[in-house]
């Protein structure tokens, strides 16, 4: 069978960069020169997110099994040229930190130790760049800063704050104020309003020439340290720097309260149900079933392949939706292998996969033995699957005659497929619905 492919007209953007696209694509788009010197990043994560109102800190809750921070360092890590992700925790959270390190595979980062105050956790971060002998951490030309509790960056957006922050010394991403903002008096009254066109939200990420946001942070005095939240202002007041603004998207904002733990993850969810794989069996009714599917997930970027072209894994990088279409009878065969192959090269490290196994049945099926069996052994698998981040569900769906019959079941079948593809439920694997 032809691989086919139809796309969707307004396919949402990939805010949390989970979606593979590389940096010279960026570059051609923005029409300037790929990024040609050594850049590097501090994440300052040392913070114990008060407002969040959690035991754990906000950098380290988890969103589909994964720390908040992980994302963040991902977003980063994946861009070939930034040389090193220098993230700053608290003593406290060291070894916790190189854990998640090891467990997510982030090869570029380096963990320092944090400070009292964001500005002095950033110092401790940029500090570590100034050692010459590390070869770690060699001084790059510019460096971002970005709270590591803002997990969508777009590739887009650093690559203008960096060649910004080249070309001026400083750069910042800025948002338009939501609310207006005033000044009270000690009582609690109203002392002035600013003029809300004038002002803007200043946000992360921020880009500086190494050497201004370091002599910038040097100078400091104890009350920026203390009270200061803004590095753009460091470099202004400290090198004469007037750093460059640059509007963000919304998706820049940052992780704060609970309910933004419940928006990233609705964001990350949604990002990751772009698109999926359909796998048909060899039988013509498998594969007509593929295309009617493939129609019907118009709102997803959709690749249907028969099952003799699975040993090819090109397609698995495309996607981490897969669904697997085989007639009763040929059991759900195909579908271990798949998932061997997953864990082979790990596919479902940084995200959970979802594996949407669905039955043809040519024939009304009879409650049976080997029916029963095979049950259990697609929820044994289910199970097992589980524990290494593959989310695997089963659908049946009886074939008819009835045009208008068939066209129902295939659209309860496209529903609940969309259905667990978005939700991705952890508590539903194994289970065998009905089309
Ligand atoms: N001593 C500190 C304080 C904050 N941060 C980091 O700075 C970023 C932005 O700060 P904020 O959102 O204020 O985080 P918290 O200080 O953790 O939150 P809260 O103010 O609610 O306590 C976060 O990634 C946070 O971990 C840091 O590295 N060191
Ligand atoms: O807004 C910012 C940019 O200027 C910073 O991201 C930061 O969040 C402000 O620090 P804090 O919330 O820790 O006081």
């Amino acid at each position: 069978m032809q691989q086919e492919r139809c796309s969707s007209s307004d396919r949402p953007l990939d805010p949390g960069g989970l979606l593979t696209r590389d940096a010279e694509r960026s570059a051609a788009r923005l029409g300037c020169a790929a990024v040609d010197f050594p850049v590097a990043v501090v994440l300052p994560a040392g913070g114990s997110g008060e407002r969040m109102g959690l035991p754990t800190p906000k950098q380290f809750c988890t969103i589909l099994n994964r720390p908040l921070i992980s994302y963040t360092i991902q977003a980063f890590e994946r861009l070939s040229w930034i040389v090193t992700v220098v993230v700053v925790v608290a003593t406290e959270n060291h070894d916790l930190m190189l854990n998640i390190v090891r467990k997510f595979n982030h090869t570029k980062v380096k963990v320092v130790h944090g400070g009292t105050t964001r500005h002095r956790s950033i110092f401790n971060g940029l500090q570590a760049f100034s050692n010459t002998t590390d070869s770690l951490t060699p001084k790059p030309k510019v460096v971002i800063i970005h709270d590591a509790v803002r997990p969508f960056v777009e590739e887009d957006l650093l690559l203008k704050i960096t060649l910004a922050a080249k070309e001026q010394g400083a750069s910042g991403a800025i948002r338009p104020l939501v609310s207006t903002v005033i000044a009270t008096t000690s009582e609690g009254y109203l002392d002035h309003s600013l003029e809300r066109a004038k002002y803007r939200a200043s946000e992360m990420p921020q880009g500086f020439l190494y050497d201004i946001i370091f002599q910038a942070y040097q100078q400091c005095s104890e009350f920026d340290f203390e009270f200061g939240t803004e590095c753009l202002h460091l470099a202004l007041q400290y090198c004469g720097t007037n750093a460059k603004l640059i509007e963000g998207p919304p998706t820049l904002w940052k992780v704060t309260y609970k309910r933004d733990l419940a928006a990233a993850e609705a964001i990350i969810k949604e990002t990751l149900s772009m698109s999926a794989c359909i796998i048909a069996g060899a039988e013509a009714e498998a594969v007509e079933l593929a295309k009617t599917l493939q129609k019907n997930l118009n709102m997803m970027e959709t690749d249907v392949i028969s099952c003799a072209k699975e040993s090819n894994t090109e397609y698995l990088s495309k996607t981490r939706n897969f669904i697997h279409i085989s007639m009763s009878g040929s059991s759900f065969s195909g579908v271990p292998e798949m998932v061997k192959r997953f864990e082979d090269i790990g596919h479902a490290r940084l995200y959970p996969l979802v594996v949407v196994w669905v039955q043809l049945n040519m024939t009304k099926q009879s409650v049976d033995s080997q029916k029963t069996d095979e049950l259990t052994a697609f929820m044994g698998l289910a199970s097992e699957v589980k524990q290494g981040n593959v989310l695997l569900y089963g659908i049946e769906i009886d074939h008819s005659k009835v045009p208008e019959q068939w066209e129902r079941s295939v659209e309860r079948l496209t529903q609940i497929t969309v259905a667990l593809i978005r939700d991705r439920n952890a508590a539903l694997t194994g289970q065998l619905l009905h089309a």
